[in-house]
Order: structure tokens, then sequence, then C-alpha cells
């Protein structure tokens, strides 16, 4: 529905500087600023890329998506801005300060301790439990796409591959994968496009192998898989091989310094049986006792 959309004005919408690239568009640090003093409040601008009709339906699928969503572990959706008439039109969000997760865990491995990581990745799962309420299938579930908030608050964002579940079904079939992030799909995504609310409980298996990675590009999943797979590999696509390597029960090794009981954590995520990976609940239910422990 079209209404009730909270209308940004342009002429208000003061750039400061860029934020990233995203296969949409790009988004951008702005100040809405209709006094013109300075006191505006800063928001993350969504702009599309290109006027292409397919896009422009997506961003308004991403619209409707974001509008109902109202979660503390969910990035803000603050309404739209309609530049040329209403020829394009651009996502108004929150803007979180300390960026991306991978960006933050990077630059401040050396003062996180395993019980703030563990605080995001329950905080990770109780968004993920509120998506998958309204029956949501997230799809792009990965640290690049967490935005921290604060130094205990992290929030799921880009809902731009995000899909609703027929109510008589309890996965999701997509014809047209597009830029697809392999190395985060389950097994059943891979070889069937089949997604569901256990697909995005493999990738936040993923999402934790990252956190307790601290996102190093070193151990990043691509490159882990990839490794294993072999670089010079021709003819058949990655993605059989990457199929095969989870159907042989290879999985990404245990990262450096993870603590013994989260690994079995990520291994529980990626049961090659959809029906035997945990729900988010139960993760989140694992991972607060796990909070409890650490503070002993
Ligand atoms: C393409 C954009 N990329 C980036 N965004 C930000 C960012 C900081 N602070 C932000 N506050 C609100 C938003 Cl929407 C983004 C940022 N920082 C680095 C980026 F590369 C993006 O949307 N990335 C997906 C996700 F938001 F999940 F990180």
């Amino acid at each position: 529905p079209q209404h009730d959309q909270t209308l940004f004005e342009e002429r208000y919408l003061r750039y400061i500087s860029p934020l990233g690239k995203g296969n949409f568009g790009s988004v951008e640090l702005c100040r809405y600023d209709p006094l013109g003093d300075n006191t505006g409040e800063l928001v993350a601008v969504k702009k599309l890329q290109s006027n292409k009709q397919s896009n422009l339906e997506d961003f308004q699928k991403e619209v409707n998506t974001l509008h109902v969503l109202h979660c503390d572990y969910i990035v803000k959706y603050k309404g739209v801005c309609y530049s040329m008439g209403r020829l394009s039109m651009s996502l108004v969000m929150e803007y979180l300060p300390y960026g991306s997760l991978i960006g933050y865990l990077e630059k401040n491995k050396d003062n996180i301790n395993t019980r703030r990581m563990l605080l995001f990745a329950s905080q990770i799962c109780k968004g993920m439990e509120y998506l998958q309420s309204l029956r949501y299938v997230h799809r792009d579930l990965a640290a690049r796409n967490i935005l921290v908030a604060s130094e205990t608050l992290v929030k799921i964002a880009d809902f731009g591959l995000t899909k609703v579940i027929p109510h008589n079904k309890d996965y999701y079939r997509v014809t047209q994968p597009g830029e697809s992030p392999i190395f985060w799909y389950a097994p059943e995504s891979i070889t069937e496009s089949r997604f569901s609310q256990k697909s995005d409980v493999w990738s936040f298996g993923v999402v934790l192998h990252e956190i307790f990675s601290y996102c190093d590009i070193k151990y990043n999943p691509k490159r882990l898989y990839m490794q294993e797979i072999g670089h010079n590999v021709l003819g058949t696509s990655i993605s059989v091989h990457l199929a095969n390597l989870l159907k042989g029960n290879w999985r990404l090794p245990q990262p450096s310094n993870c603590p013994p009981k989260v690994y079995p954590l990520m291994r529980q995520c990626w049961a090659h049986d959809f029906d035997e990976r945990p729900y988010f609940s139960d993760l989140g239910n694992q991972i607060e006792t796990m909070i409890q422990d650490e503070r002993e």
C-alpha cells in the first residue's frame, strides 16, 4: 500500500558522504535538514542505481517489506524520497554510526570479548526470530549485512533479497537466482534454489563463523571454501563443487580462537538435512546460556 509512507523532501536532503555500494545502487550518508541550520538528523539514503522498471519494482517490494518491520534488532526504515517527479525514488533508513559488522570486528578485534560476540549473535537470532514470525526469509544473512548501532547493539539490514513464504508452503523457490552469495547458502538453496527459515539458519551458522573469525579476510568463508575446492576448477560451476563438498560433509573449520562450545552451534546450523537444523529460538536459548556461563 502506498499510503502513510513518510515522505522526505529531496530539497532538504543534504548529501554528506558515500556509505557503500550494493547490487541495487548505493547508500549515502545525508542530513535531513528542513530548517537549514544543521540541526536535522543524519540518515542513510539508499539510492536506486538505475530507473530500470525491474529495479523500481524490486525497490518498491523492499519498501513494502521494510515498512512493516518494527524490531530493535532490525535497521529502521524511515520513509521514501521521490526525485525527478516520481520517476526515481530513494529509501531513507536510520543511520547506524558504527557501520557494518565486518569493519567493526576487524577494527576492534583486540577489545571485543567472547561475551560481546555472543551478545551480537543472540541479537541477530532475535531479529531473525521476529522476521520469521512474519514468514519472511532474509536470504542474504551475512556479516556484511549486519550493522552496528552501538558497542552493545547490532541490527539486521539489507532486505533486498527478502521473500515472504506463501501460507501454504514452508519454503520459497527462487526462479531467477541473480548474483547469489552461494558461500552463505544452504545445500538445498544451492542445488534447488529452495529458501526457508532453515536455510536462513544455515547462513546464521556462517555469520557465527565470521563473527568468531573477527571477519578476518584470511578466514572469509568464500576463501576457505575456494581453498578446499581448488582455485583451478574449470568447466563445472563452483556451485556444483560446493554442493558436493557439503554433501561429503566437509564444513568450514573451527576458527582459531573460537570458544569450544560455539563451534558445535555452527555445526548444528550446518546439518545437511534442513529438518535437523535448530530453530532461531533454540539457537537464541543456547547462546543466552553461554552468555550466562561467560559471566560467571
Ligand atoms: C550498501 C550499504 N553499504 C554500507 N553501508 C554502511 C552503513 C553504515 N551505517 C549505515 N547505516 C545504515 C545503512 Cl542502511 C547502511 C550503513 N557502511 C558500509 C557499507 F558498505 C549497505 O546498505 N550495506 C548493507 C548493510 F546496511 F546491511 F550494511
